[in-house]
């Protein structure tokens, strides 16, 4: 068995990564350099200034409405977060943001004519539409770099530095030690890398009065900065609806920012636009009692920790929407089907209703997406698992008549017959062992170097791996506990 898995680890992960990890860590690179001081404060999370502006009498003094018991605070270990100073009823206005607070580009009113906001929108020609946070980034990096900007008292209260992988030092980019999310860091890093470039070239011959950021300096760390307190902060929210449209704009949004995540949030966003007034106010609202001292938190998203690190720069432990990335490749998935004792199996060659099957699957074809995922509340993606239990069998009658979404579910129990459940299930247990095996360490070995202390990175990068194998180790036990019921099923069937 493990002969057969060495053999074909190396196929496992769904993208091959280079060996060798780009880094746009500040310290190691040059540092923006705008003439308002970047120094640290005394803080445990160290903001733009040292002593920014008060957000709350800012809000406030800008006709935004902020409730008498929230308060900013430390929310350790999280950085800063709203924290309620005496209890407050469910249904209550927290936070209310009149529409000039958010910070949102390109503005509605086009940017008047003028020359820098053009210079600028002109550079979002080189971010690709996924890096949707460079956009809005650029926005921040113009305003950051603006003597008297209207939004100052908000960007100086933002954090210092960012906990996001792209200011990882290379060593634990690769102690992340997941070829998914090392692609995207890289990718994310060399793009920095290259729109640096692109922008230098672009405001090289720029008149001082039209340059997007006042004839500042703006490299990849800059850069970097801007997309990480977009990515981590920004909330997608509607613009003003105009007849029956109204669009998806990222937009950043002053003080409600400071609420961080949980899956089970105690407040929510609300948008309202008044009947006769196109005038769009976005609002924090307790969805329970707050009690005395508890943080206000919103649900950032169902996502999965590849996308916490990669946007947030944290990893959310047992989080149940985590998953990883497997390739569907023939060879590996008959190595596997082998390992588990299925004989021959025919993943590498498919017969020609199973490879029709694998298309309506779109696992097939030349526009086939071959990532599949194990792990999150669906434990097997519906696609994998139909693949599985259609190629374990050679009844194509069966398959052709069974409805595909019940192909697709792991709870409708044995659509094909117990025999062809055991295989499709052994053979993903297989490729959770070699998932597992592809990893170079175990989680003990992680845990005992979390224990002795490391660096931020190091810490976030082994929390994030040990998350992963957790994943693989939670799916392996969901599908042996099947298997062993299916067997027990099995025996009964034999003995009547
Ligand atoms: C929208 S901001 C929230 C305010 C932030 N704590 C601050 O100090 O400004 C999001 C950031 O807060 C931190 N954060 C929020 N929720 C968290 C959580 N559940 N676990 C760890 N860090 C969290 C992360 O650094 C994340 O990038």
């Amino acid at each position: 068995m493990s002969n057969l898995m060495s053999s074909t680890t190396s196929k496992i992960m769904l993208m091959a990564t280079r060996d060798y990890c780009l880094t746009i860590n500040p310290s190691t690179t040059r540092v923006l350099t705008f003439n308002r001081r970047l120094t640290c404060s005394a803080a445990a999370t160290p903001r733009l200034v040292p002593n920014p502006p008060d957000l709350i009498k800012w809000v406030r003094r800008e006709g935004g409405f902020v409730h008498p018991s929230v308060r900013i605070a430390e929310s350790d270990p999280y950085g800063l977060g709203l924290i309620a100073s005496e209890e407050i009823p469910k249904g209550s206005e927290l936070i209310a943001l009149p529409e000039h607070i958010p910070l949102r580009f390109p503005v509605n009113d086009s940017g008047g004519g003028d020359e820098s906001y053009s210079n600028l929108v002109n550079l979002t020609r080189y971010v690709p539409e996924e890096l949707w946070a460079m956009k809005l980034g650029l926005k921040l990096l113009q305003e950051r770099a603006k003597t008297g900007s209207f939004w100052w008292p908000y960007i100086s209260n933002l954090p210092q530095s960012f906990t996001l992988p792209i200011f990882f030092p290379g060593e634990d980019i690769k102690n992340l030690q997941y070829a998914p999310l090392l692609y995207q860091v890289n990718k994310r890093c060399r793009f920095l890398l290259d729109f640096e470039k692109e922008v230098r070239r672009e405001v090289e011959d720029v008149k001082l009065q039209n340059h997007p950021f006042g004839g500042r300096e703006v490299d990849a760390s800059s850069l970097g900065w801007a997309m990480s307190a977009v990515s981590s902060r920004a909330f997608r929210l509607h613009g003003v609806k105009t007849g029956n449209h109204s669009d998806n704009i990222p937009m950043m949004l002053p003080l409600i920012d400071m609420c961080n995540h949980s899956f089970t949030p105690n407040a929510e966003i609300v948008q309202e636009q008044g009947s006769g007034d196109p005038k769009m106010l976005v609002k924090v609202v307790a969805g329970m009692n707050i009690k005395e001292r508890d943080h206000m938190t919103l649900n950032y998203g169902c996502l999965s920790n590849d996308f916490f690190l990669l946007d947030y720069g944290f990893v959310v432990a047992s989080n149940p929407y985590d998953c990883i990335e497997l390739k569907y490749d023939g060879g590996l998935f008959d190595a596997a089907s082998m390992a588990a004792g299925v004989s021959n199996p025919n993943f590498s060659s498919p017969s020609s209703w199973q490879k029709d099957f694998l298309s309506k699957l779109n696992l097939e074809g030349e526009h086939a997406i071959l990532k599949v995922t194990l792990g999150g509340p669906e434990v097997v993606e519906g696609r994998l698992l139909a693949a599985l239990r259609a190629l374990l069998t050679n009844d194509a009658e069966s398959v052709q008549t069974c409805d595909l979404n019940t192909l697709k579910s792991l709870s409708v129990e044995a659509p094909l017959g117990l025999a062809n459940e055991t295989a499709a299930l052994r053979t993903l247990i297989a490729l959770c062992v070699i998932a597992l095996n592809h990893f170079p360490t175990k989680i003990m070995e992680d845990e005992s170097i979390l224990e002795k202390g490391v660096l931020t990175s190091t810490e976030l990068a082994l929390k994030f791996r040990i998350q992963k194998k957790s994943v693989i180790i939670d799916v392996m036990r969901d599908l042996t506990k099947r298997v062993k019921l299916l067997s027990s099923k099995e025996s009964l069937v034999s003995q009547s």
